[in-house]
Formats: structure tokens, sequence, C-alpha cells
């Protein structure tokens, strides 16, 4: 029997490609493409829920689906550590529920955060800078807050203190987040970029990923649905659905 998708955000650049992966891969049925302008009621049918809407909608999106019994895949930005806090409490309540939360669906996006885990206990001053299209309606990009989190994870884990950020109280070093300086740019001609700049003595580490074009999340939004219908739990991003797990532990 086929595994039932509804997608949320189904008419956005996100949601467009998500559905056409549904229909495309085998053992797959999309059932229901949802728009700010559907009701609560519409998908109810679906095994999965693919939530890639906005980053205000989501987080109530994604609850209605939890309390229904679906499995649920989030691409929507906004998911900060606080907010992934309360949807893993929500879903322990609920034995057998589970969700995929992806900041990311790119391959290289996802390795570029890996390295910036990596490298983060051996530089003590590291900013990030990421530039998308002009109508993303958030900044900075969730991308961004979850590496900034990572980062700042590895160098607690190692007992290190936060990253050095100077004079960060002046409007143009960037918003803090997790102590890491992130600056935002929106242009024209951009898809989706971002930079991890590492400085120590003498040195410059920049780890840096382009996004080109969309199907750069082809690959991605097929590996979490694959991995949803028997998800348990929280998991949050593609390192071990991809095989990463011991490149960023
Ligand atoms: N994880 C990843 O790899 C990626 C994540 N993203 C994220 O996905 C999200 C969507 O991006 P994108 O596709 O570019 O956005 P778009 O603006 O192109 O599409 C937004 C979609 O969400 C719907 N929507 C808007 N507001 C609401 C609401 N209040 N309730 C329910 N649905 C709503 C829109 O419906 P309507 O047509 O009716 O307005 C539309 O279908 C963003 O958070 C973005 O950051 C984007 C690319 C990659
Ligand atoms: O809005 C986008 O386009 C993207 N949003 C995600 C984010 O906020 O990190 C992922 C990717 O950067 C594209």
């Amino acid at each position: 029997m086929n595994v039932r998708v509804a997608v949320a955000g189904a008419t956005g650049r996100l949601g467009t490609l998500v559905c056409q992966v549904v229909e495309e891969t085998p053992g797959f049925e999309l059932v229901a493409r949802l728009r700010s302008t559907s009701a609560p009621e519409e998908g109810a049918t679906a095994d999965v829920l693919v939530d890639v809407s906005h980053p205000e909608a989501s987080a109530a999106i994604v609850a209605r689906a939890i309390e229904r019994g679906q499995r649920v895949i989030v691409g929507t930005s906004g998911w900060s550590a606080d907010r992934l806090a309360v949807l893993e409490a929500s879903l322990a309540e609920r034995p057998g529920s589970g969700a995929i939360v992806v900041p990311n669906f790119s391959l290289g996006s996802v390795l570029g955060t890996a390295l910036a885990r990596i490298a983060a206990p051996y530089f003590d001053a590291a900013e990030i800078i990421e530039a998308h299209h002009p109508h993303k309606v958030d900044s900075p990009s969730g991308t961004a807050v979850r590496t900034a989190e990572l980062m700042a994870e590895a160098r607690a884990a190692k007992g290190l203190g936060p990253i050095e950020a100077p004079f960060a109280e002046q409007p143009a070093r960037g918003e803090l987040i997790a102590g890491i300086p992130v600056h935002s740019l929106r242009l024209a001609g951009v898809v989706a970029k971002q930079e991890v700049r590492f400085g120590g003595p003498g040195e410059v580490l920049t780890v840096t990923h382009d996004t080109h074009s969309n199907e750069a999340y082809r690959a991605g939004i097929r590996a979490a649905l694959t991995a949803a219908a028997g998800c348990e739990g929280l998991t949050v991003g593609l390192d071990a659905l991809l095989g990463l797990g011991g490149a960023t532990a």
C-alpha cells in the first residue's frame, strides 16, 4: 500500500518541488496540496505531512499533524533549539509518533554545517554570512541558526567558552545566534549561500556552500520521505539519514 502524503505549502517554491518528488517516488501518493487558505481538516487522511510553509504557521501545522497521529517532515525554517525542545517533548508524550526536521535538504549544505561543527572548537573567532533570494521572508536563515547552534554546542562539549565576538553590540556586527554573529543578505540573483569564516592567528578558514537551484533539495527530500513513514521521536537534519552521523559527532 502506498504511503499517503499531504504537503503544507504546496503552492510555494519548495512545496512545488516536494509535490513533484512525492509523485515521482514509487510507493508514495500525494493526497493533498495545502496552502495558506486550506481548511485545517484538509490532508487529515495522509500518513505523512510535509510542512514547507511559513515560519509563523509551521508550529501549529506540525502540532495538528502530530495530534492526528501523522508522521511529519518539516522543511520550514524557524525551528530554533528552543522550538525543537518543545517538539521533542510533545513527541515523547505520544509513543510511536515521529518527526524529521530538516533545516536544509541539500547534501552540500549538510556537509558544510558538519564541517563548521568540526572546526568550531579549533578557532575562537567565527562569523556566519548567509545570502538568499529577496523573497525569503525570514532572517537569519534556518540553516544559519542551526549551524551557529551546532558550532556553540561543539565548543561547549569540549569545555570551551563562546566564540569571541568583539563589539557585538554595534548594529552592523550582525545578530548574535548562540553567541556567533550572523549576517543576512537578501539579493536578486542569489538562490542560497552560506559562508562560515573562522579566524585564528595569521589565518582564516572559510566553509562555503552555494545553492544554484532548488534541484539541490531533491535527493534530500526523497531521503526524508523514505525515512518518515517509520520514524520515531525527533530527528533533526539529514546527517544520520545520509550516513554522516560520524562526521558530525
Ligand atoms: N529545508 C530546506 O532545505 C529549505 C527550506 N525552505 C524553507 O521553506 C519555507 C517555504 O519556502 P518557499 O517555498 O520559498 O516559500 P514560498 O513563499 O514560495 O511558499 C510558501 C508556501 O506556504 C504557504 N503559506 C504561507 N503562509 C501560510 C500560512 N500562514 N499557513 C499555511 N500555509 C502558508 C503558501 O501558500 P499560499 O500560496 O496560499 O500563499 C505557500 O504554499 C521557508 O521557511 C523556507 O525557509 C526553503 C528552501 C529549502
Ligand atoms: O528560504 C529559502 O530559500 C531557504 N531556506 C532555508 C533556510 O532558511 O535555511 C534553507 C535554504 O537556505 C533555502
